[in-house]
């Protein structure tokens, strides 16, 4: 089995590890296989990969997502640091709709999380000079990305660190609560 698959607390969110061949010149692996993934159950075409550098612990990116017909899957991994990852269920009538769940990612553990269209996405850096690289399944659209607060007391994210020694964009810090924010209309929206 090339990827091992954990699914998490919410349905669709996947703690993905694929495997890690190690010998004397150092390792080798396959981070993503269309085919690989297929096999898996878990059919998705991506289009765009992402990559982010925090110099900082604490550096908060989030609560994001794209609107229809640009809904994001993202499969997310840290090749150097570590971060806190977190979903949240924004699909309305979904019956975790809300709710959030996370995962540690690290280029130690080398765990991915896969997070579906119909979720926000965020993460906290855990150490300093942290690279996050992920695969999207939709292009960046500026008119529809959006942003929920990611302390917004409807959701109650239990982040790792203290929100003191959060570093946030200017974006990010004036987003609006999700009882705001501009949502799918329905869960088959979503999952389109
Ligand atoms: C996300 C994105 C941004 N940009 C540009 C827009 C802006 O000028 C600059 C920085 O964008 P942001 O401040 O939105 O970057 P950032 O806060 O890192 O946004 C990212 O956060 C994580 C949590 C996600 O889930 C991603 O989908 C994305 O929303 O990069 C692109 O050109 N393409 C992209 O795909």
């Amino acid at each position: 089995m090339t990827f091992e698959i954990r699914p998490l607390e919410l349905d669709g969110v996947l703690e993905i590890r694929p495997r890690k061949f190690v010998d004397e010149r150092g390792f080798f692996s396959e981070t993503w296989s269309a085919r690989g993934f297929a096999d898996a159950g878990i059919g998705l075409a991506f289009v765009q990969d992402n990559h982010s550098y925090s110099s900082a612990r604490g550096v908060l990116r989030g609560l994001h997502y794209q609107l229809p017909p640009f809904a994001q899957d993202k499969l997310v991994r840290v090749v150097k640091g570590s971060i806190f990852d977190v979903a949240v269920d924004i699909r309305k009538g979904s019956p975790t709709f809300a709710r959030w769940c996370g995962a540690r990612l690290s280029a130690k553990e080398w765990n991915q999380l896969l997070v579906p269209k119909g979720f926000a996405h965020g993460f906290l850096t855990l150490e300093p000079e942290t690279e996050v690289i992920y695969k999207v399944s939709s292009p960046y659209s500026a008119a529809h990305d959006r942003g929920i607060r990611f302390d917004d007391p409807d959701i109650g994210i239990i982040w790792p660190l203290a929100a003191s020694q959060f570093q946030l964009s200017d974006k990010d810090r004036n987003a609006p609560r999700l009882a705001k924010a501009q949502l799918y209309e329905a869960m088959e929206e979503a999952s389109a």
